[in-house]
């Protein structure tokens, strides 16, 4: 892949169990710096082009290609280990520099008191530990980063900072973002592709 490719997809076809075709040659590039919407009504296939892209669904046609994603999902709670503490856990996957030099400016971009760091998952809110979530994202410096409805869980002034700041991080990736919000679409996508369309026009 180019430098600025980080996402290729070509002749992409996909089912459940040979049922129904939920994608069927659909195609895809994103490069460094673009953020692309995924739309469509629920049950069209929003997760499973995730899933494929993360390699936990094996496509039957079609090849993908990916650099460095990082994900963050609609509940905060599911990306996180319950027993460890947020901090811990954001060691993890973060090398020690990375840590020293960013986690500071990072915080406060994302309003996240660094003492939500030191607690555990089901001490924080929704909307708290959404934010961790995101903090430790952007942290692991992903060239692709997936975003499944992660601001439906933040309040809305939160949200749009949080988007903005997503916004901000597209000079050093590419932004997939899984969303039910075509006003937030519109304002920040580069693309939108809409699922429902991709279905009407077989
Ligand atoms: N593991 C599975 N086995 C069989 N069918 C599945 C499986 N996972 C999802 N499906 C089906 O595949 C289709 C696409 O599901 P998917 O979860 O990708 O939709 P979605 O667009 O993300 O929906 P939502 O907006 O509700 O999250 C649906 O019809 C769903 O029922």
């Amino acid at each position: 892949m180019s430098d600025d490719l980080v996402l290729s997809i070509k002749n992409l076809s996909f089912s459940f169990n040979n049922k129904k075709m939920i994608y069927d040659d659909f195609n895809l590039e994103l490069k460094r710096g673009e953020l692309i919407c995924i739309v469509g009504e629920s049950g069209k296939g929003k997760s499973t082009l995730f899933e494929l892209i993360c390699n936990n669904l094996k496509p039957q046609k079609g090849i993908i290609k990916v650099k460095k994603i990082s994900s963050i999902y609609q509940d905060p709670y599911s990306s996180f280990h319950p027993s460890y503490k947020i901090l811990e856990q954001i060691k993890d996957v973060v090398d020690n520099d990375t840590l020293n030099n960013e986690l500071n400016k990072l915080c406060l971009e994302l309003n996240l008191s660094k003492e939500f760091l030191l607690k555990k998952p089901h001490e924080l809110s929704g909307g708290q530990l959404q934010r961790c979530s995101i903090l430790r994202s952007l942290l692991m410096k992903p060239d692709l980063l997936l975003v499944d409805e992660a601001t439906s869980a933040l309040d809305n002034i939160i949200s749009l900072e949080v988007m903005k700041l997503l916004i901000k991080y597209l000079d050093k990736c590419a932004i997939l973002m899984i969303t039910h919000d075509i006003s937030l679409a519109n304002w920040c996508a580069d693309e939108i592709i809409d699922l429902n369309r991709l279905k009407n026009e077989k």
